[in-house]
């Protein structure tokens, strides 16, 4: 009977797994029997968190009070929490967060402690964040601000998956301690959904965009959506892409290093997602009208297509090139643009 109960509830993390990532799922599915369920439960108590720093209808106090206890509460058996506006998208995950608390409570202690303490680093993070100096509309001053919050939301997650590939033994205790690395695993995942999100996060009355950047443009964050601001948007745009160009190489040397087939389809296929959305994205001013994504067939071709780091290269060269080719002369960002490139081939 036991193994029955225990059986569904694991069942149901999986359901809350597909029910709550399109991009996530089906990788971390795929993963090895000694990682899937640790990495399966990363998501959702990260995702868990998340739900309450993405949730602009809670009381600030309250909010910060969540964030900065979350990772006290995953040891709670039966929390729940019911405080999330009609509208969150994932709400239901915390509705029935008690399901989770009780699979996390299965882990071996080493994972335990893993997902722990980066829930506490990024649950800190997150409030500090929206305790900030500019918690109105979420926004970012400066270059460093915009990677300290991308490290806390992100490239935390990728320090917790090295060091969750070392506990398991997939993977080298080596790549876990080269922190630069998996930080920036995160990094390019992260800021290359930031720009894509431009017009979703606008309408939210968020921004993510430093100020530092979009400053150089325009007066205010919303001027791009203007047709006669078009030329400005599209520099913004290619300066965007340039600060994000920066993290390939540190991301190409961190799938360079992966041993297990399943690790490495897990981390290739997000990053080679994200290498083609910032291709997509490169000049194209849709992004300041709406959230455009790659092609089914194409992301289809990619997945099959990342299973070994030659294959990796070859789809990041690809893409690399496509940006070359759409690079203008007459955009201030050209002579940074290239020479990112420069680094980039000096590695593929
Ligand atoms: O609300 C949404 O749907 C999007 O929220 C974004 C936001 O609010 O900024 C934002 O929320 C960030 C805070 C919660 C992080 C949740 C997460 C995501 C992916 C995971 C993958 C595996 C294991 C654990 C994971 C945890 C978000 O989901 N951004 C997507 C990019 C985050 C990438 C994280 C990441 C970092 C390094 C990686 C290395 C290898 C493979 C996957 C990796 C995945
Ligand atoms: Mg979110
Ligand atoms: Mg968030």
């Amino acid at each position: 009977q036991q193994t029955l109960a225990k059986d569904a509830s694991k069942k149901r993390c999986y359901d809350f797994l597909n029910m709550t990532s399109r991009s996530f799922a089906a990788v971390i599915q795929e993963l090895d029997d000694q990682l899937r369920d640790a990495v399966c439960l990363f998501y959702l108590v990260l995702r868990g968190l998340d739900t309450i720093e993405d949730d602009m209808t809670l009381d600030l106090d309250r909010k910060v009070e969540l964030l900065r206890s979350f990772d006290q509460i995953i040891y709670k058996k039966g929390w729940t929490f019911t405080e999330n506006g009609p509208n969150e998208k994932d709400r239901a995950l915390l509705v029935h967060f008690d399901v989770v608390i009780d699979e996390f409570l299965r882990l071996k202690p080493e994972f335990q402690s893993v997902i722990a303490n980066i829930t506490k680093l990024m649950g800190n993070g997150m409030a500090d964040y929206a305790t900030g100096e500019h918690r109105e509309n979420t926004s970012i001053a400066t270059i460093k601000d915009f990677d300290l919050y991308c490290h806390y939301v992100a490239g935390l997650v990728g320090y917790g998956l090295s060091d969750l590939f070392a506990a398991s033994g997939l993977e080298s205790e080596e790549l876990a301690k080269d922190k630069a690395l998996s930080n920036s695993m995160g990094l390019f995942l992260q800021k290359t959904n930031i720009i894509r999100d431009y017009r979703e996060d606008l309408d939210d009355g968020r921004q993510f965009w430093p100020r530092e950047i979009w400053g150089k443009y325009a007066d205010n964050f919303s001027d791009f959506i203007k047709p006669e601001n078009k030329l400005k948007a599209q520099h913004c745009l290619s300066n965007m892409v340039l600060n994000v160009l920066n993290d390939v190489p540190q991301v190409l040397t961190y799938l360079s290093k992966l041993k297990n087939q399943s690790v490495f389809n897990f981390c290739a296929i997000p990053q080679v997602m994200a290498i083609s959305t910032l291709a997509l994205v490169f000049n194209n001013l849709d992004i300041y009208q709406r959230n455009i994504k790659i092609r089914k067939g194409e992301a289809v071709k990619l997945i099959l297509d990342s299973t070994d780091m030659d294959n990796v290269v070859a789809i990041f060269r690809q893409y690399v090139f496509e940006i070359s080719r759409k690079n203008e002369a007459t955009d201030p960002n050209f002579m940074e643009i290239s020479m990112a490139i420069g680094r980039i081939e000096q590695w593929i």
